[in-house]
């Protein structure tokens, strides 16, 4: 492998809430490309998902927090401090907060589906490798959406993106396993407690700021 030193990937997410399939995809993630640590970001606020139905900040940071448990993921809610909701925006910040860290963009392809309707996603491409987990039910419309049509000419392999003498952005690397069912959506119709809007209890404490304390730029967690 050329590249050394660490690769944190990044997994925004509303974790509205956060689930097994989170963790799964982050664990598989971390091993088919050599990351060192996956972020959650808990996203305050999803800009093309509804206010109604989504848990309190807190609430979602502390399933996220009990979900990652013993497991080499960072859960944060940093957007809410950088005061970023658009994610080109908050590579950006994160960019310039950790200008040692190497970065990776994780997401489902049911994100990649709807990748075009996102603020500047060429510039979030560029910003960063992307790596997209397969997922039951999404492949298809990712694989025709019109992001895809423009990245698949950036498309790479785990290995070729190590063996990039730079880190280098775009790159698409595509990753299949083990395809996991589980989403928010369904425990949102199972569970009262995360059911229409969210009736569990609210963390006094300010759950949200663990992971900007636990680093420094360039190094930590
Ligand atoms: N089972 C899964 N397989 C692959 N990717 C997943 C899976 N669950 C979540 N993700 C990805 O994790 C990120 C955060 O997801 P999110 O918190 O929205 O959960 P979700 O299950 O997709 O929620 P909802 O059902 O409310 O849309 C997104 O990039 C999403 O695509
Ligand atoms: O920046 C955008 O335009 C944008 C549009 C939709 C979603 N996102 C981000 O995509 C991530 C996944 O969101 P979600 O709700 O599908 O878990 C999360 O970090 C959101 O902030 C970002």
């Amino acid at each position: 492998m050329n590249q050394t030193g660490s690769v944190t990937g990044l997994l925004g997410g509303s974790f509205n809430p956060a689930h097994v399939g989170h963790r799964r995809i982050s664990l598989f993630a971390a091993d088919a490309l050599g990351l060192d640590v996956v972020w959650w970001m808990v996203s305050p606020g999803n800009p093309l998902k509804p206010k109604k139905g989504m848990a309190p900040l807190a609430a979602r940071v502390k399933s996220a927090k009990a979900m990652s448990r013993r497991a080499p993921i960072r859960v944060t809610a940093i957007e809410q401090q950088l005061g970023t909701r658009y994610t080109v925006d908050t590579l950006h910040a994160l960019s310039l907060r950790y200008p040692k860290r190497r970065f990776i963009w994780l997401m489902g392809s049911d994100n990649l589906a709807q990748f075009h309707r996102w603020k500047d996603w060429r510039g979030i491409a560029r910003q960063m490798p992307i790596a997209v987990i397969a997922r039951p039910g999404y492949d298809d419309d990712a694989i025709a959406s019109p992001a895809m049509a423009w990245l698949r000419k950036y498309r790479l392999s785990a290995v070729g993106l190590h063996n990039r003498s730079e880190w280098s952005a775009p790159a698409l690397i595509e990753l299949r396993f083990d395809p996991d069912p589980r989403s928010a959506t369904a425990i949102r119709r199972a569970d009262p407690q995360w059911a229409d809007g969210y009736a569990g209890p609210v963390p006094r404490d300010d759950v949200t700021h663990s992971l900007i304390h636990e680093t420094s730029p360039g190094g930590g967690a």
